[in-house]
């Protein structure tokens, strides 16, 4: 792993890491909309994030020039309980984040296969690259959608991809999962890894550790900056 691979900063609880993560993205999107008149962000979806969309959601910065997008989604509709993008319009685009543009990755499709094609058509018109993206990672070590059972897993962490979004089978997964490719998440302007829990940090120690690779390991290889880790208890 290259020395740079990530920079570690915990909290002794989750409100602090959920104020500390909101303010670091919103001086990033600022940053961002300063030099290029907008900003890019990428959320992680799952149990973790809600807290800290919550935070974010009542900085008032222009949201008006920033566009939100889904590291992941699940191939359910934004009605189901299990969408992301359900929990982002619920706990993110609330308060002065209501102003953002929200991009999402399901709609309905034939297959996963036509959702991920088209999705790829329409967000390359996204003003890449991400100037944010926020990563979760399950107690296996995946993060985003690449699950160490997908199909095609070097594909989706191919870091010289030129596709934006692909489709992924995976049985651990449930339901069939659209992603962002490794390749656009490791382009990011800042990379923020959100986990929580004690279980999470051992599958991290474990994932950084020697060892046969997990694919959070990909992204920290690839990663051409170091990955911030927000971790709390
Ligand atoms: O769609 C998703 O579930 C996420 O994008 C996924 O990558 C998530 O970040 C991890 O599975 C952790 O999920 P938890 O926060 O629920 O532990």
């Amino acid at each position: 792993m290259n020395s740079a691979a990530y920079s570690w900063n915990g909290f002794a609880g989750r409100q602090e890491l959920a104020a500390a993560l909101a303010d670091h993205v919103a001086g990033r999107l600022t940053k961002a909309i300063a030099e290029r008149g907008t900003g890019l962000l990428a959320v992680s979806g799952g149990t973790t994030p809600a807290k800290f969309f919550a935070a974010l959601s009542v900085i008032p910065i222009a949201w008006d020039k920033v566009i939100v997008t889904l590291v992941d989604e699940r191939f359910v509709p934004a009605s189901s309980p299990r969408s992301n993008a359900g929990l982002v319009a619920a706990n993110l685009l609330q308060n002065a984040a209501k102003a953002a543009r929200f991009v999402p990755l399901y709609h309905e499709a034939v297959g996963i296969e036509d959702a991920a094609a088209s999705d790829n058509a329409a967000l390359q018109s996204l003003p890449w690259p991400l100037d944010v993206v926020v990563l979760g990672m399950g107690p296996d070590g995946h993060t985003a959608s690449f699950f160490p059972d997908a199909d095609d897993l070097a594909k989706l962490l191919d870091p010289s991809s030129d596709r934006i979004v692909l489709p992924v089978h995976a049985a651990s997964a449930v339901e069939p999962r659209l992603t962002l490719s490794l390749a656009r998440i490791v382009d990011a302007g800042f990379i923020a890894l959100h986990i929580e829990g004690e279980d999470k940090r051992t599958a991290f120690d474990s994932a950084v550790a020697p060892g046969p690779r997990k694919p959070i390991r990909a992204v920290l290889d690839a990663a051409p900056k170091p990955v911030e880790v927000f971790w709390a208890p």
